[in-house]
């Protein structure tokens, strides 16, 4: 595939190296703002987005607009990910977003979804733990989101998160730490005064996503639509 990168920071580069060990090429870096006018229509196969919070919704505009298919793993942007869903159908062009490109953290989201069904009418209270590198610019992780989704659908009385330690029962806590270099581990936790249960994911280099994201590049490239990660798992 031809490919162009949009954000060269650590996922960027994670993704080149991967990329070209796999026979794909390059051929866009892209760097900021003024570079996306190289994104022509026909100019890749496939763009692969992993910038910052305030620059995701240009960035996936502008590929839809000019019939890229694309991929995004920035997190921190959700409000406006309905709206470039709904852009990406008018435009009939091809889109998926994901929290995690992990497979591991994708099976998690499933077991995270039917454990919550489980524990939905008993006498646990779910809590959720993050942990990031300082440099991460978002608070909590896109990752930990997903997870409070999966556990707040499902649970009779929570109705939204927090990110904190919540003690209101109502209210799903996620506690984020920031430690240095550390690419991302999370856990669920389930305590009641007598026991409690926790699954925790660790990625233990940025590899991992950047080989889920490489996988779903291949699977996507060719096909219209807005997808998720559900889809490419269901679909594999
Ligand atoms: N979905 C997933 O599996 C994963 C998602 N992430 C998310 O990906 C994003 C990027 O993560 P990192 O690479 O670790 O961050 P980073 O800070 O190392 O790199 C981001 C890069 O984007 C560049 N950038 C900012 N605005 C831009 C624009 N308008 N056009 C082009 N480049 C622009 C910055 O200069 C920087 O080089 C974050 O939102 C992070 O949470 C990170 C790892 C995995
Ligand atoms: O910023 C990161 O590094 C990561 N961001 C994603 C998130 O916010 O969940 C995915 C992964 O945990 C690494």
């Amino acid at each position: 595939m031809k490919i162009a990168l949009i954000g060269y920071g650590k996922m960027g580069k994670a993704i080149e190296q991967i990329a070209l060990g796999e026979g794909h090429t390059i051929d866009f870096i892209i760097k900021s703002p003024k570079d996306l006018a190289h994104l022509a229509p026909n100019s890749v196969d496939l763009a692969i987005e992993f910038t910052q919070p305030e620059s995701a919704f240009q960035n996936l505009s502008h590929c839809l607009k000019n019939q890229i298919p694309v991929i995004s793993g920035t997190t921190g942007w959700l409000d406006q990910l309905t709206e470039i869903e709904t852009f990406c159908k008018e435009k009939n062009g091809t889109f998926l977003y994901a929290s995690n490109f992990s497979i591991g953290v994708n099976l998690f989201f499933e077991l995270n979804k039917w454990l919550a069904e489980k524990m939905a009418q008993l006498e646990f209270r779910p809590a959720i733990k993050e942990i990031h590198h300082t440099e991460k610019k978002d608070s909590p992780s896109g990752t930990a989101i997903t997870l409070a989704e999966g556990i707040t659908a499902s649970h009779p009385l929570l109705t939204s998160w927090v990110n904190e330690e919540s003690t209101d029962h109502k209210k799903l806590g996620i506690v984020s730490e920031r430690i240095p270099n550390v690419p991302g581990t999370h856990t669920v936790s389930y305590s009641s005064p007598l026991e409690s249960i926790e699954i925790t994911h660790t990625a233990h280099n940025r590899s991992v996503f950047a080989q889920g994201v490489m996988k779903v590049g291949e699977w996507i490239h060719s096909k219209k639509g807005v997808f998720t990660m559900s889809d490419f798992i269901n679909d594999n």
